[in-house]
């Protein structure tokens, strides 16, 4: 198991006090600020937009994963590079053409993510495997914070750490949704790479520490 890298969600931060949180996870073991991206229309709930990414990114210094809950995610990826993210990742569900949106992302110089709902197989990645960065594993249905982790997501980190290893493939596994201190383990044992946690961190008494732990779980 190597070291994870951790992700805070900052969809679960105090919104009142965003450059102070910002400054916050500057100041953890955090590796990436993850961002929560919601459309009202792919998923049933609306976050924020391009402007609050921009003012996260004018605060932070460690990379923005920008996670683009949303319909047709091509007209918007490259307002979301000029923001200030570095990752992106779109969802498999809404990209008839994700060859493409991948092709995208990457000719913006950011590095390329696909994410999967809870029902969607993780063959279905075959093909492009080799062309992604990230896969993200959502282990709740997207759209919300502090939800239940999904169980079946173990099953699915373990059928993906073997499609990318068959392929010779360096893709990272990212898990979304639900992870705390009593799954991360399992999670990584299973062959997870990235840890994304909202309502864990920032509920906590010392998000601080807790980043820690999950960093040393
Ligand atoms: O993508 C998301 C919701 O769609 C969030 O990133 C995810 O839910 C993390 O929040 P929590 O750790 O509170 O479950």
């Amino acid at each position: 198991m190597t070291t994870p890298i951790i992700a805070p969600s900052i969809l679960a931060a105090d919104f009142a006090n965003i450059q102070r949180e910002v400054e916050m996870l500057n100041n953890s073991e955090a590796d990436w600020i993850h961002v929560d991206i919601m459309d009202g229309i792919f998923v049933p709930n609306i976050s924020f937009g391009i402007p609050v990414t921009q003012a996260i990114h004018e605060h932070a210094n460690k990379p923005l994963d920008v996670h683009l809950m949303i319909e047709k995610p091509e007209n918007y990826v490259q307002a979301f590079k000029k923001a200030g993210a570095e990752i992106i990742t779109v969802h498999y569900e809404a990209c008839p053409h994700l060859h493409r949106n991948i092709q995208q992302i990457k000719d913006l110089g950011c590095k390329a993510g696909v994410a999967l709902n809870p029902h969607t197989n993780v063959q279905l990645l075959e093909d492009v495997i080799q062309d992604i960065d990230m896969v993200c594993i959502m282990s709740v249905n997207p759209g919300f914070g502090g939800q239940k982790f999904i169980e079946n997501t173990y099953k699915k980190v373990r059928q993906l750490k073997e499609i990318i290893s068959d392929a010779g493939a360096t893709t990272l596994i990212e898990i979304d949704g639900g992870v705390n201190q009593d799954n991360a383990k399992d999670l990584l044992d299973a062959g997870a790479d990235v840890l994304v946690a909202g309502s864990f961190v920032f509920s906590s008494e010392d998000p601080i520490n807790t980043i820690s732990k999950l960093k040393t779980v």
